[in-house]
């Protein structure tokens, strides 16, 4: 073992075992601090509810960690090791790292299994550069994919004939095609109906069985429902953390978020 490596072992580290380590973030625009001394750290398995006022910095630090804005001060690590503010945003999409908008975008006119398929042809997953030729495995591949996101009924549909709630599962479905460690999912129950919202939680609560997954969400049914671990952010830096129950009976989360 070279010497650096050796000392890099021995040397205790309190991210070496996370998958996501945010410490001391910072990012102005113009002066204004958009994330303020963020530290924010997320275990490997791990889902993770983000709440807070709109302005909270909640898209600026998704936007960090994809590499869509660099900040300006701080530490941003991937699976421990990864300095992800020296990478771009393709390179960080190809480390295993996959959003989700809130606007679902997928291809309207094709049908759920066709715009999987397309999903998997991009992908640049080791899964899909071994296996890309073997129509058997891509098929149980979609398979998998469709039963996950509830969609196997609707293979044959196109986009454009799915429900709201729909459409947001095959963009989570076309999500797992790139098969992410870490799936970062912008307000997934927005617009959908109650059942949708339900069965979404239920779905998210699966996907993180073998994946990592930090969900940012006003709705808050739907976060209690996923009963994961709460952070909320208020002003570019973690207000609260913990519980749901614990976060939203904090008098601080109460005046600037909840009370409103
Ligand atoms: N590119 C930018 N230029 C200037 N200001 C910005 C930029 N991006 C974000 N901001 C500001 O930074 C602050 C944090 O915004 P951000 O979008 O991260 O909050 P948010 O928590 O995602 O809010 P919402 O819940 O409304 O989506 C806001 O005051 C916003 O106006």
């Amino acid at each position: 073992m070279a010497e650096r490596e050796r000392n890099r072992a021995a040397a205790p580290s309190p991210r070496r075992d996370t998958l996501l380590y945010l410490d001391g973030v910072t990012k102005s625009f113009d002066g204004f601090k958009a994330i303020d001394n963020l530290s924010l750290v997320l275990q490997r398995g791990e889902m993770r509810a983000i709440i807070g006022p709109n302005g909270a910095g909640k898209t600026t630090m998704m936007d960090i960690i994809t590499g869509k804005t660099r900040p300006d001060a701080g530490e941003v690590y991937f699976a421990g090791e990864t300095d992800l503010t020296r990478h771009d945003e393709a390179a960080i999409a190809s480390m295993g790292i996959g959003r989700k908008f809130q606007k679902p975008t997928v291809f309207e006119s094709h049908t759920v299994e066709d715009n999987l398929r397309l999903a998997l042809a991009g992908s640049r997953s080791v899964f899909g550069a071994l296996f890309h030729r073997r129509t058997s495995d891509e098929r149980r591949r979609r398979d998998d994919i469709l039963t996950a996101t509830r969609l196997t009924h609707r293979r044959n549909a196109r986009a454009a004939d799915l429900s709201h709630g729909q459409k947001q599962w095959l963009e989570i479905a076309m999500l797992l095609a790139q098969d992410p460690q870490l799936l970062l999912i912008d307000e997934p129950v927005a617009g959908m109906t109650d059942a949708e919202t339900e069965e979404t939680a239920r779905l998210l609560g699966e996907i993180a069985e073998t994946r990592s997954v930090v969900v940012v969400e006003h709705d808050m049914h739907f976060v209690r429902a996923l009963g994961v671990k709460v952070t909320c952010l208020h002003e570019g830096a973690v207000l609260a953390e913990g519980p749901l129950d614990a976060v939203s009976a904090d008098p601080r989360v109460v005046e600037v978020y909840l009370g409103r």
